[in-house]
Formats: C-alpha cells, sequence, structure tokens
C-alpha cells in the first residue's frame, strides 16, 4: 500500500528545491543584467545550451504553479527524474531541475501513451496550489491507473470559480489538446470545436508553443480575436505561459476605425467573395481601351513635338493595352504602357530628327501634356477611395463591374450616393476591407506582413476579411479556431473548406476537431444542442464531461411587464445563494433591453453586482451563472440571432436560467412548438406563459415544455426528456434526405402511394413515409446509397425501431426500402422474421420483394 502523504512530502521537497533555485536565478540576473527588460517572448529557452539565458527578473507565474508533472524516464540503464513545469530551472550547476512543458522532451513524455510507456517508468501529475503540492495522480508508474481518478485533477480544476479571465491549462491539458498545440505549423489548420471544447485554450498555448520551440519571432505572429471584452478576457494567459510581447487584436482594428455603417443587405453582399470579383473588375474597367477614341479619333494619336509630328497608330496603342491586360497590380501594368508608348514615340522623334542621338528625348516626351493626358485618359490614376466611391454611387460603373456576378438586387443593396466631399465619405467596415483589396490591385501594397496568423472565432471572419488575412501571411501558416455553429457575423459558412480555401496556401489546409465539453454542464449543452444543429447542420455538439445537477437549468415564464425586473431579481437571487463569492453571475440580454437591465440593476445595488452583457458580446467568455433575458429577441437580433443565442446559453459553467415572456424559439425545443405557433406577434403575451405564477415555473427545468398547453404537458415531458436522442435521429435523417438517391426512391414510392389513392406523410422529421392504408398505418424506411449487406439493414431495422419511438406509436407495418435487391437474399427472411420488418427494393419496371402488395397500398392477407 502507497503511504501517499510520504509521497507527497517527497514531492514537496522536490517542489521546493525548484522554487528556490528559481528564485536565485532572478536574484543573479537582477544583479547581472542590465536593467532594461528583455520582451523576447524566449525566456526561459536557455534550456537550449546556446540560447542566450534570457530570464525575466522576477517571477511572473501569478501565483500559477511552477511544477506540474514528474517523470522517470530509464537513460542509458540509469533512472533519472524529471520535473515538468511553466518555466525552465536550473541549479547553481546550470544543470535543468525542471523542464519546460513547451520543450520536445517534455511534450513526447506528455503524449506517451501509458500502454506504450517505453522508457518511462513512472508519469505523475502534480496538483500544486502555487508552491504547496496537495495531490498527484500516476498516470503511468507500477500501480495501476484508474482512469476515473485521472479525470478527478480536471474535474476538480473545472470546478474552480469563472473570475473574469482566463487561465491557462499547463496542469491539465489533454493528449488530444496537446497534440494541436503542438502541431507543425505549415498549412492552415482548422480546429472546429462546439462551446467550451478548448479551442482559445489551445490556440492561446499553441502560440506560446510556437514560439517557445522558435518556429517564429514574436513580432512575426499576428493573434486576431472578437472583441475588446475577449480581450481582456485571455489577457492573463501568454504571460503565464512566459510569451511575452504578444498582444492580440480585434478583427475589427485590423482596418481603420469605420466612419459609417451599412444596412445588412449592403454588408452581406460586400462582404462575400464575389465582391473581390467586382472590384478587380471595376480596377480592369478604369480607362482602356474604352477610352481609346477619345485619344485617337480619327485612327491615330498624334501631336506635334518641337516642331516635328510624331504619332502612333491606335491599332498599335490597343495592342499595347492588351499586352498589360496580365495580372498584377494596376500601377505596374500603368507604368509597362507608358515605358512601352514613350520608347515608341522617342523613336518616332529620332526618326523625324536624323542627327545626333539625344538622352533626353525619352524624359521631354514623358513630360509632354499629350503624353501626361493619354496616359490619364487610359489608365487614370486613381485612389481605391476614389475607385471605391464611384462604384457604389454609379450604377452605371456598378453594372459594368458587377454584371453575371451580382444580381440587380445585389446591385441596388450597394448604391449608396457619393458624399459631398472624399473626405465625407461615410466608410463602414466592409468598405474598409473593399477598399484594402482595391489598394493591393491598384499598387500591390498592403499592411504588414505576418509569418503565422491565430484567428479565435474564426467562423466570424467574412469571406473579405479572410482573403485580406491570406494576404497578411503569405506563408499560408495559421491556426484557425471556430465553431461554424456560433456563427454571429454577416456570412454563414456552409462548411469549413469555403473559409479554409480563402485562407490557405500552396501548404493547404487540414480540420482538425475538438469534441469534449470542459465548460458547459451537460444538461444545458444538451437543452442546446438542437440550436446548434439548427445554425450549423454540419456541427456535433461537444460530449460535456461537466456533470450537472439540480437547478442546472431553468426556464422562468413571466409577462413582458415582469421581464427585466424578474430576471434582475433572479440574478441577484442567484448572487444571494452562491456560498463562492468568487463566482460570476451575469445577465446575457438582448440589445434592446441592455440599458433596461443594466438601471434596473443599479437600481437594486449593493456589494455584488451581476454583470450585463449585450447578447454579441457574450462570444468567447464564460461565465459561473448565466440568465439569459427574453431569447426569442436575441434570436431575432440581426445579422444572426440563432448563433448569439446559442452563444448566450452556452456560456455558463454551473447553471443557465432563462426568463421569457415570449415564446421560447422552436428551435430551442423543437418538439415542443412547431414554427407557426411560436411566432407569437412582438410584444404580445404568451398566453399560457405568462398566466403562469412565476412560482410555479421557478423549478421549471428544459422538461417541462413552457409552450405546451396541460394536455401536451405529459406528452411534452417525456419527449423532451429525450431530446438529445431525438435531435440526433432528427439530424440523422435530415442528412440521409440530401441524398438523392434517398430522395429519388422516396418520392418514387410516395407516387406510387398517392396512385394507389392513399395520402402519405412525408413531412415527417424522422419517418421517412408513414401512410394510412387498408393495411393499417405502414411505416417505411428507405435506404439511399451504399451498401445493403444484412449489417447495413439490421441497422436500418435499429432506425425503424427509434423512428416509431419518436412517433410516439409502433406502426401496424414496417418496410425497409432499397434501391436494388439486397446483396444476400436470405436477410429478407431472417428480417422479416425475427424483426417483423419487410424489404422491398426498386427494379427496372417497378418494385419486387416482400409483400410489395401491401407496401404499395393494397390490404394484404388477412
Ligand atoms: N484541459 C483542460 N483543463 C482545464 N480546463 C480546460 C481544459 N480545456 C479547456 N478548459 C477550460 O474550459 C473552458 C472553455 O475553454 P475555451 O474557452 O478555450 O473553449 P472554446 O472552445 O474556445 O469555447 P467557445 O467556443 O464557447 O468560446 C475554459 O475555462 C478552459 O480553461
Amino acid at each position: 500500500m502507497v503511504d501517499r502523504a510520504a509521497v507527497i512530502a517527497a514531492e514537496q521537497r522536490a517542489v521546493d528545491y525548484a522554487y528556490t533555485c528559481h528564485e536565485r536565478r532572478f536574484r543573479e540576473n537582477r544583479e547581472k543584467l542590465k536593467p532594461n527588460r528583455t520582451t523576447d517572448s524566449h525566456a526561459g529557452t536557455a534550456f537550449i545550451p546556446e540560447a542566450a539565458p534570457e530570464v525575466p527578473h522576477e517571477d511572473d507565474l501569478g501565483g500559477e504553479a511552477l511544477v506540474v508533472a514528474r517523470v522517470d524516464v530509464v537513460e542509458d540503464d540509469a533512472e533519472r527524474t524529471w520535473y515538468i513545469g511553466r518555466r525552465l530551472v536550473r541549479d547553481a550547476d546550470f544543470e535543468p531541475v525542471v523542464i519546460n512543458w513547451q520543450s520536445p522532451q517534455a511534450k513526447e513524455w506528455l503524449l506517451r501513451p501509458p500502454n506504450q510507456a517505453g522508457e518511462v517508468t513512472l508519469r505523475r501529475r502534480l496538483r500544486c496550489d502555487g508552491r504547496t503540492v496537495r495531490d498527484y495522480q500516476d498516470e503511468i508508474g507500477t500501480e495501476p491507473v484508474k482512469p476515473e481518478r485521472l479525470r478527478d485533477f480536471l474535474l476538480e480544476d473545472l470546478e474552480r470559480a469563472r473570475d473574469g479571465t482566463m487561465r491557462d491549462i499547463v496542469e491539465t491539458i489533454q493528449r488530444e489538446q496537446l497534440l494541436l498545440v503542438s502541431d507543425t505549423p505549415r498549412g492552415v489548420m482548422v480546429v472546429q470545436g462546439g462551446p467550451g471544447t478548448g479551442k482559445t485554450a489551445v490556440g492561446l498555448h499553441r502560440i506560446s508553443w510556437l514560439l517557445y520551440n522558435r518556429h517564429f519571432r514574436t513580432q512575426d505572429v499576428l493573434v486576431v480575436g472578437p472583441h475588446r471584452r475577449f480581450l481582456t478576457y485571455v489577457r492573463d494567459v501568454l504571460p503565464r505561459l512566459g510569451t511575452r510581447g504578444v498582444v492580440p487584436v480585434e478583427t475589427s482594428r485590423l482596418w481603420d476605425k469605420p466612419r459609417g455603417s451599412d444596412p445588412l443587405p449592403a454588408r452581406a453582399v460586400k462582404a462575400g467573395a464575389r465582391m473581390a470579383a467586382v472590384l478587380e473588375r471595376a480596377v480592369r474597367n478604369l480607362g482602356g481601351a474604352r477610352a481609346l477614341a477619345r485619344i485617337a479619333r480619327d485612327g491615330n494619336f498624334g501631336f506635334d513635338f518641337e516642331g516635328s509630328v510624331i504619332s502612333l497608330p491606335r491599332t498599335e496603342l490597343e495592342s499595347l493595352l492588351n499586352a498589360e491586360d496580365a495580372p498584377g497590380p494596376y500601377l505596374a501594368r500603368r507604368r509597362s504602357f507608358g515605358t512601352q508608348v514613350v520608347n515608341r514615340l522617342a523613336k518616332a522623334a529620332a526618326e523625324a530628327r536624323p542627327g545626333r542621338p539625344d538622352p533626353r528625348i525619352r524624359a521631354r516626351i514623358e513630360r509632354h501634356p499629350q503624353v501626361v493626358r493619354l496616359m490619364n485618359v487610359l489608365w487614370p490614376n486613381m485612389s481605391p477611395e476614389a475607385v471605391l466611391r464611384r462604384l457604389l454611387d454609379d450604377p452605371d460603373t456598378l453594372r459594368a463591374a458587377a454584371d453575371g456576378v451580382l444580381t440587380d438586387e445585389e446591385q441596388r443593396a450597394i448604391h449608396r450616393p457619393q458624399a459631398a466631399r472624399m473626405a465625407d465619405e461615410p466608410w463602414s467596415l466592409e468598405d474598409l476591407v473593399c477598399l484594402e483589396e482595391l489598394r493591393f490591385l491598384i499598387s500591390g501594397e498592403g499592411p504588414q506582413r505576418y509569418r503565422h496568423i491565430v484567428v479565435d472565432e474564426a467562423q466570424d471572419l467574412t469571406p473579405m476579411q479572410a482573403r485580406a488575412l491570406a494576404r497578411r501571411c503569405p506563408s499560408g501558416s495559421m491556426t484557425i479556431l471556430g465553431d461554424l455553429a456560433q456563427t454571429t457575423g454577416v456570412h454563414r459558412y456552409a462548411d469549413w473548406a469555403e473559409l479554409a480555401g480563402l485562407l490557405s496556401g500552396e501548404d493547404g489546409w487540414h480540420l482538425e476537431e475538438l469534441t469534449i465539453g470542459y465548460r458547459v454542464p451537460r444538461e444545458v449543452m444538451e437543452f442546446a444542442q438542437p440550436l446548434g444543429a439548427a445554425v450549423s447542420s454540419d456541427t456535433a455538439a461537444p460530449r460535456s464531461i461537466r456533470p450537472g445537477g439540480d437547478g442546472v437549468l431553468r426556464i422562468a415564464a413571466t409577462d413582458h411587464a415582469e421581464r427585466v425586473a424578474d430576471a434582475v431579481a433572479r440574478a441577484f437571487d442567484i448572487i444571494g445563494k452562491e456560498a463562492d463569492p468568487r463566482r460570476s453571475v451575469t445577465l446575457i440580454v438582448p440589445d434592446a433591453l441592455t440599458e433596461q437591465v443594466r438601471q434596473a440593476v443599479s437600481a437594486v445595488g449593493g456589494k455584488r453586482l451581476p454583470l450585463v452583457i449585450a447578447a454579441p458580446d457574450a462570444k468567447g467568455l464564460e461565465f459561473d451563472h448565466v440568465v439569459v433575458v427574453e431569447p426569442a429577441m436575441i434570436a431575432q437580433q440581426e445579422p444572426s440571432g440563432l448563433g448569439q443565442l446559442y452563444v448566450a446559453i452556452t456560456r455558463c459553467t454551473q447553471s443557465l436560467t432563462i426568463v421569457h415572456a415570449d415564446p421560447i424559439p422552436h428551435e430551442l425545443i423543437p418538439s415542443t412548438a412547431a414554427p407557426e405557433q411560436s411566432a407569437a406577434p412582438e410584444g404580445s403575451a404568451a398566453p399560457e406563459e405568462a398566466a403562469a405564477a412565476p412560482e410555479e415555473v421557478e423549478e421549471d427545468t428544459v422538461t417541462s415544455a413552457p409552450a405546451a398547453d396541460a394536455a401536451d404537458q405529459a406528452a411534452a415531458d417525456h419527449t423532451a426528456g429525450f431530446q438529445p436522442f431525438i435531435s440526433a435521429l432528427e439530424q440523422s435523417v435530415r442528412e440521409e434526405r440530401r441524398c438523392h438517391v434517398h430522395e429519388e426512391i422516396r418520392f418514387s414510392l410516395l407516387a406510387e402511394l398517392h396512385r394507389a389513392r392513399l395520402t402519405p406523410v412525408s413531412h415527417s422529421p424522422t419517418a421517412d413515409i408513414l401512410c394510412e392504408g387498408p393495411a393499417g398505418t405502414v411505416l417505411y424506411e428507405v435506404l439511399g446509397e451504399g451498401e445493403t449487406s444484412y449489417a447495413r439493414l439490421r441497422e436500418a431495422v435499429l432506425r425503424i425501431m427509434e423512428v416509431q419511438y419518436a412517433e410516439g406509436r409502433p406502426a401496424d407495418q414496417r418496410f425497409l426500402v432499397l434501391p436494388d435487391a439486397p446483396a444476400d437474399p436470405w436477410v429478407v427472411d431472417v428480417l422479416s422474421e425475427a424483426f417483423d420488418v419487410s424489404v422491398i427494393w426498386r427494379t427496372a419496371d417497378g418494385w419486387d420483394g416482400q409483400r410489395v402488395d401491401v407496401a404499395l397500398g393494397g390490404p394484404g392477407k388477412d
């Protein structure tokens, strides 16, 4: 039996020694080094012998533990102990006492699976409060490893209060996270993960890892986040990891401050990738062959030059113009055209005046007013601002550039009469991104370039912004973190390929996924899941490892007059009941109610106030307790209200309370309210809910469907409890119905049933076809493309059982409908006898299989 207290005491001695060495080093450095402090992010890399021993002059751990793990390894037949921590620490002889978690050696040992331990004989995670060792867990060692105990550290860590700033995860980083953190920087790595799966954490640790391992220098890296509050939230993580000098910026800060904003339809057009094609054509349309008539009316361009007439035929000008129709910045093409024209005119002038060559003739021709005019007409020297201003103001110019790219309606959407002066143009953020694109098209110039870019909440980048980022990063090395289901921006990507295609360079891109949820309690995640699926059917909700408990999720109906007061009262109530004063309580509210809620909070006053955050600003943040006010209003906010709502309800670590007077959006509880039912007019009370006394709904959870009436309550309770199951089923049915073969077969069968004068139901979210006929209720499950092996068909039978369950009643007849005869003929009898499911399939001239007559609407034998 291991004496755990003795082990902890021994580890404490090692940790104490590490701190002693750590602190001695500061003292020595303070004495030795000059007073100007280093800002090199490689501080601590003295572990690499040739690296300069630059370390900060004082402890910058901010109270975090210096040591996080111990590893014993057999090296040259001898066992050696290493400690892994947040910083490199050496003893007086310059021998490493603690190696940095970012070092390649630490990474290798930390990633080693217990069943392939190799030379690692012990891997021990240490649980320290600063310098005090509290506990330990052996992941590799002589004692059998209990996985559930290993989780304890993580769960304990997740339980800590969220006081408004993010912490690093060095102590509990998971294998799949460390693999992404230390992945090669080549190409674009896209990390898709649902709410709270650790994307931000992975992104920040990756920056630190890339810099520590000298893949890049501090100034090579650009880190972009969604908004200022988020940047404040993550502010401490990089310094605590020992990475200094990297300052994340808000996405919008990459451009100047906007002077105006556009209506949503205009934003959507200007932000889309097609706008790039329009801008490119707008630049190509400047001057050019169409303007030639103004210059060379009688077929020639000619003028009197110092007593002789020199000229160029129009055809020659045309061919010079055509030669410049190649890719490249407009001004470079302009210069090249000008050189050709001047060369030819100089030659003509020399021929007209034989004699001594005149070396300055080119310069005089170039400055000649006629040549200057020619250049200005054929190649007008316009600023990006002038090009965009005219494009937006003049419908003809826009049509010439956008024809076949933007619809008439889209062209009308971006029309904007020009301001009296250029300086007064109300450039919006989308305009500023277009201006950057135009600047690049015209001069080839762009903003500062980086060797690696990290983007958090990347799903909200617009395609035009993505192009701008790609230009800033010619190496094509990026870390892109996001969740398509949390899209709140003006552009919604169908999949990551669309965005990654815009960002990536020649090294391409790859998609990684984080699937474990570390923030949101299980019940809340399950409640949020259908909404996430409604925003992006392509992304899976995370599996939460955070157990919930009583009161984790509350849905409270109120009426419009009481809505704000009720929500605020509930937030204060949570504060009153929460024993830990560090735990954060936040009201997430629709834009329109923000001021009202803030005032109501101030009016109540007190020592501890809940935070009030408008839904769009909640992105990326996390709190312990969250009260979401009026989800329907959030869901209606532009540009992507459902995404905003999904973000809002997935911010909490402890509890979620929803206060609503309007019906809860049906995307959130799809089984309880059809779209038509939930569309109550703005301002009108939802009768059943408004009538309910707050005390009665106080204990409501998601299982007590707020929009259902009493008669439906039991059924709703039953179904809502199985919501994740139903949602998963609906999701996979939706996916199947995207298959053309599946739908072709389904609709041929529907046609047969209509021909038999029956009324089949085809719009159930779970059953492919349900039909009341002479043989009773018949349920059809259609298989699309793919194999028809027994294993596959047995799976389909299981689906039939699930569908019956979801539909709330068993069918009288069950049919599996295949595109072809099954691969093994015997399966037909087995499925019929074992599961009472008949199989039919399509043939060249109709249908075949078991009991086809019943399947096609006949009465059956009995
Ligand atoms: N291995 C881990 N150990 C401890 N805490 C972790 C771990 N991984 C993630 N967390 C914590 O989980 C929470 C959510 O992480 P993070 O904010 O990085 O998620 P996210 O995927 O960016 O979420 P969202 O998309 O909702 O913004 C944070 O508090 C983070 O510290």
